[in-house]
């Protein structure tokens, strides 16, 4: 056996969605704040390349490097890789890296509740997880603030007509449809039309409107559409379906925890959600994360909430990705039969 480098990942899944965590072997990349370093990340490509790309990785994975933290209240820090983007905040992968960080042992466990502060990209998280028996049962993770955009806006989208979108921010940039207009029931056997369409709108927006972030000027796009489905108000609170397309063209197995953070905001901005409420986003697999306001704030002057999602994860094994010198494809490699929905 010959390496030219070995990269230590443990590998998780949070309500359905893959997200690996690299414990070690990789040096931290340049820069400032952990936002600069994940922009070096995104810029270089060498270490996305590697893990996300085939052989190693493939479109169902997301994987996030530890670092060391920069904020002095900041437990530990990640950066997050997805097939396309180096985003500020992802609910699942948030959550895959507090159980990850406390199932190995890299950060000490309390039970019952253990409360850690997480520093991503796009700024702090704090974190209280539920644990037992060694096991951080659920975490909850209070989110980057969340804020509304554009509701009730107009867009065009070849093929389909004008849709009525809302767009928002929720630690990740989502435009939003409504799942039913688009003829959709939040059901499986559908993943594969939302996902080829929700890249379709997605490209949409970002030709027709770009993302304002007032405190984030480099994050200027959408990454995601999401298929909301009709909230329903039960004896447990409200329940939604959730859908969401992610580039080049594939369907978060979770409820997507950033998508749940914008939704609440859009609810919020119409008088449909207060701090009372809890709203539960179920996803195409049937996973669940629970979502509520837990305060308000202003982003850039802009009304904005604090959420708190939770959801669970589990470990699913350890890998030690290599590097032989001879391998042709030291950066691996993508073709469109599974990398885009068609
Ligand atoms: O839960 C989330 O927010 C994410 N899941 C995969 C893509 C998003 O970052």
């Amino acid at each position: 056996m010959r390496s030219t480098k070995t990269i230590h990942v443990i590998s998780a899944h949070a309500e359905g969605e893959v997200g690996d965590v690299i414990v070690g072997g990789v040096t931290p990349p340049p820069g400032e704040t952990i936002w600069e370093q994940s922009r070096w990340i995104a810029r270089d490509q060498t270490l996305r390349n590697f893990v996300l790309n085939e052989p190693r990785g493939g479109v169902f994975r997301h994987v996030n490097l530890l670092v060391p933290p920069k904020h002095p209240e900041a437990d530990a820090a990640f950066i997050i890789m997805e097939p396309e983007d180096t985003p500020p905040m992802s609910g699942s992968n948030s959550i895959c890296v507090s159980t990850v960080l406390l199932d190995s042992g890299i950060l000490p466990m309390q039970e019952p509740v253990t409360e850690i502060t997480l520093e991503a990209p796009g700024g702090l998280v704090r974190v209280r997880a539920e644990c037992r028996n060694g096991k951080a049962e659920r975490i909850f993770v209070q989110n980057l603030p969340s804020f509304a955009e554009r509701l009730d806006a107009k867009l065009e989208v070849e093929g389909l007509g004008t849709l009525t979108v809302d767009t928002a921010y929720g630690g990740d940039s989502f435009v939003i449809v409504d799942a039913a207009a688009m003829g959709f029931s939040l059901k499986p056997e559908e993943a594969h039309d939302i996902a080829r369409l929700g890249v379709r709108i997605t490209n949409a927006a970002n030709a027709q409107f770009g993302l304002h972030h007032p405190e984030n000027p480099d994050w200027r796009h959408f990454s995601f559409c999401l298929f909301a489905g009709p909230v329903q108000r039960t004896a447990e609170g409200l329940r939604a379906g959730a859908a969401v397309a992610i580039q080049p063209g594939k369907v978060d197995r979770s409820p997507t925890g950033t998508a749940l953070s914008a939704r609440m905001a859009v609810l919020h901005a119409r008088g449909e959600m207060g701090p009372e409420d809890r709203l539960t986003a179920v996803s195409l697999i049937g996973s669940t994360f629970a979502g509520r306001i837990v305060g308000t704030t202003e982003v850039g002057g802009r009304p904005a909430i604090l959420p708190e999602i939770s959801g669970r994860a589990w470990i699913t094994g350890v890998h030690q990705h290599m590097l032989d010198p001879s391998d042709p494809w030291p950066e691996g490699y993508r073709l469109t039969d599974t990398w885009g929905a068609r």
